[in-house]
């Protein structure tokens, strides 16, 4: 077993995931991200972006290949082992935000904190730090029900920062949003994680997204294609145009 390249933070070799009921999954996925970098997984629905993402996260274990987080051969581990790495460094953002009713905003942010074991106290602060960088530092003592989507998907957001993971995952983060919502929340996400050295590997099938990454890798039937088939971007959100300080 050949640990991977020191300038990449997560490595992938020949990945095949076969889902339960059979359903082809990936088809033998190579690549690489490098440590700060913004990578986007394109391609069509069902292409594989998901199945990819969780089994990059630890979350699948893909049945042939290897999956690397540093020096640490993730495809080998036990679930134990995984689950804790997820907690300690990775983050993950799903489609639709999904925050626990019963916690505030402010709670909600901070409970991957909390679980990890930073007191109560500290997990609160950097909570509303992040709140506050993702504008929405005036609802954090509301319940998720009071907030519209598009703050709720921000809540997300700063929960999944708020932890400081080395690699954060983001699947398809803007599918639910408004055209103004989701460029104000991409822009929040690429600039935090720019100005924290934060790995992201992003699934879309939006062109806008795809143009704040560093990179684009494209999926088609569970197998890497050398171009990822997005539409043209009318006004793509550049990376010049990243100029929050979050
Ligand atoms: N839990 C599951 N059980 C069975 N098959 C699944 C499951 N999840 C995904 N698949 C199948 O695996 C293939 C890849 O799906 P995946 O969700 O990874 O693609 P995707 O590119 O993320 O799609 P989308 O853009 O629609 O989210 C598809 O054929 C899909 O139907």
């Amino acid at each position: 077993m050949e640990a991977p390249p020191d300038n990449d933070v997560l490595w992938a070799r020949s990945l095949h995931f076969t889902h339960d009921d059979g359903s082809p999954g990936l088809g033998g996925v190579s690549l690489g991200v490098r440590e700060g970098e913004i990578l986007a997984v394109g391609g069509p629905c069902g292409s594989g972006k998901t199945t990819l993402l969780r089994c990059l996260a630890g979350l699948l274990r893909p049945q042939q290949g290897e999956v690397w987080f540093n020096s640490l051969p993730v495809h080998t581990m036990g679930a134990f082992a995984r689950e804790r790495l997820r907690r300690e460094r990775f983050g993950w953002i799903d489609p639709a935000p999904a925050l626990v009713p019963e916690l505030t905003v402010w709670e909600n942010t901070a409970l991957p904190l909390m679980l990890r074991g930073t007191p109560r106290r500290r997990a609160k602060t950097t909570a509303l730090e992040w709140l506050e960088r993702l504008d929405i530092g005036d609802r954090a003592r509301h319940r998720p029900h009071r907030l519209r989507r598009a703050e709720q998907q921000r809540v997300a957001v700063a929960r999944a920062l708020a932890s400081s993971p080395t690699v954060l995952f983001a699947d398809e983060p803007t599918a639910s949003l408004h055209r103004a919502d989701r460029a104000h929340l991409l822009r929040t996400l690429t600039t935090a994680a720019r100005s924290h050295r934060i790995t992201v590997v992003v699934a879309t099938r939006d062109a806008q997204t795809a143009a704040l990454a560093d990179r684009t890798v494209g999926l088609l039937d569970g197998r890497c294609v050398s171009a990822a088939h997005l539409p043209e971007v009318a006004d793509p959100e550049g990376r010049a145009a990243c100029s929050l300080s979050a």
